[in-house]
């Protein structure tokens, strides 16, 4: 990923905010574009991680799920925040996944612009493609200020998706159990 242009990213903030009205000569305001710069460049930034596997020495053959796991997205219609709660899941195969990693794929896929449907699917495959477990699960619940805080203003709406990929989807038992477990 590139590094961000700040310096090109702050003049166009200017011309953006002046460009709506904004009195920026205010005290207060004239660092403002420089810091919305910066803002949206960390809401598109992903912090960088190794992903750590073990084998499964134990043979552990039940479910692993992160619960609540918080984060923060733009919608890429608005590019307004919407934040809520990931549970992810999988069903181990060979190895298993150092546990704060389910948490980073979160982050990896929530900052950039995103839709949720897809920012759900892209968790579910990206551990099934790096981790080859024999299911994983995804839930995301989150409240979109596109549509809270402006438009509709349907304040308090939470959506929730999912994406369930090999036995957690097809075994009625795990589906179930994992479901139950993301409180759904
Ligand atoms: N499916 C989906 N839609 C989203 C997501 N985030 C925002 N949206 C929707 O994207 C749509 C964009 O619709 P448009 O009609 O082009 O935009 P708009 O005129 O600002 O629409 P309103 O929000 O209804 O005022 C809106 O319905 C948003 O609620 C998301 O993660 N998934
Ligand atoms: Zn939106």
């Amino acid at each position: 990923m590139p590094e961000p242009d700040l310096e090109a990213a702050e003049s166009a903030a200017r011309a953006f905010l002046d460009a709506l009205g904004v009195d920026l000569d205010r005290p207060g305001l004239d660092r403002t574009p420089l810091r919305m710069a910066k803002a949206y460049a960390e809401l598109f930034r992903p912090r960088p991680f190794t992903m750590t596997t073990f084998p499964n020495d134990e043979n552990y053959d039940e479910m692993v799920v992160a619960r609540d796991i918080p984060f923060t997205s733009v919608c890429e219609h608005h590019l307004l925040p919407f934040s809520g709660h990931a549970t992810v899941g999988y069903l181990p195969g060979e190895r298993i996944l150092g546990l704060s990693k389910l948490a980073r794929v979160v982050e990896l896929f929530a900052r950039r612009p995103q839709v949720q449907e897809r920012m759900t699917q892209q968790v579910a495959r990206w551990l099934d493609e790096h981790l080859s477990p024999k299911g994983v699960g995804v839930v995301l619940t989150a409240e979109h200020t596109c549509m809270t805080i402006r438009g509709v203003q349907a304040q308090g709406t939470t959506t929730t998706t999912s994406a369930l990929l090999g036995r957690v989807r097809q075994d009625a038992r795990t589906r179930a159990e994992f479901l139950a477990i993301a409180g759904r």
